[in-house]
């Protein structure tokens, strides 16, 4: 029987856990710990997107800020409002939706935030330290990519795991997390030749290309273990779909779990986000009483 990995579920769990922690935290110290979130424009799949951590901050009891900036806001405007942001006591934790627009550099504005404060772990010295095994803030996909394998299979010692997709947001940072989780890794990519064949060897597949259904039944290794990261909405009968990169009921009988889109891995981003915040906080408090 395969099993469908519920990451609405496992997320409101995980908020739970973090509420708990909240509050221990807000008696201790009594501070609320502050997540800013920073949006440029007016996408309507982002709106859904900051519309849902609001949603999750409320429960896990953070003080949730949003600034949102105009699609033509220019880079010193935005530069500044990181900077006002890094200084602020009672944000601990700072969200730069991406992509920006592209008059906008997103490099810039990634390393502007202060990396205590940098909650995606999308800062060079997060990343750096997340690449040496040091301990840092983790990109928050990855991490709930790794909180569900570790719920699935326990010790992920010696699998063969396959990261389909390179990117920095997800790719480079899920294969360092797999890697110190002590799998054997294998990031394929646009010009991997036999791509198919590397990932049928997969005893754990994570799918982030952002390529509709592209992942069939060929594919997977029987019994693999399977995650799929992307959200891709596409048209069905002339109504928007949501869809990953796996197509879910070609391989469903084939992989012992895998996880659904939506109510995959989306969910456990937005959860890890929260998680993240905490971490922040804790870090930042307890530094400044040293
Ligand atoms: N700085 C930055 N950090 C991010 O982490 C980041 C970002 N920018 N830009 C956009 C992408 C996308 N992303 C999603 C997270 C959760 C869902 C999510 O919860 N999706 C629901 C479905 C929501 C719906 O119904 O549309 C699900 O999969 O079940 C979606 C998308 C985070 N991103």
């Amino acid at each position: 029987m395969t099993l469908r990995i519920d990451g609405k579920l496992l997320a409101d769990e995980i908020v739970e856990e973090v509420s708990k922690e909240v509050a221990d935290f807000t008696a201790k110290y009594d501070v609320v710990p502050g997540l800013a979130v920073v949006l440029v424009g007016a996408d309507p799949a982002s709106s859904v997107y900051v519309r849902n951590k609001v949603k999750r901050a409320v429960q896990a009891g953070l003080n949730s800020i949003e600034h949102y900036l105009p699609a033509d806001v220019d880079q010193k405007t935005l530069d500044d409002l990181i900077s006002s942001l890094n200084q602020d006591d009672s944000v601990h934790g700072i969200l730069v939706q991406l992509p920006l627009p592209s008059h906008l550099s997103e490099n810039r504005i990634i390393e502007a935030i202060s990396p205590e404060k940098d909650v995606d772990g999308f800062h060079p010295q997060n990343v750096g330290k997340l690449s040496t095994g040091q301990q840092s803030l983790i990109p928050c996909t990855p991490l709930g990519c790794m909180i569900m394998l570790e719920r699935q299979l326990g010790d992920l010692s010696g699998k063969k795991a396959v990261v389909v997709g390179r990117s920095n947001i997800v790719g480079k940072p899920m294969a360092s997390l797999l890697l110190k989780a002590n799998c054997t890794v294998t990031i394929v990519h646009s010009r991997t030749k036999d791509i198919e064949a590397t990932c049928a060897e997969a005893d754990i597949l994570i799918a982030a290309v952002g390529q509709p259904k592209l992942i069939t039944e060929s594919w997977v290794k029987p019994g693999a273990v399977v995650i799929d990261v992307g959200i891709n909405a596409i048209e069905v009968d002339g109504k928007r779909t949501l869809v990953g990169d796996v197509d879910y009921d070609s391989v469903l009988s084939k992989v012992s779990a895998i996880t659904p889109v939506p109510g995959g891995v989306g969910p456990m981003t937005i959860a890890c986000l929260m998680k993240n915040t905490l971490t922040a906080a804790q870090h930042q408090l307890s530094a400044s009483l040293d």
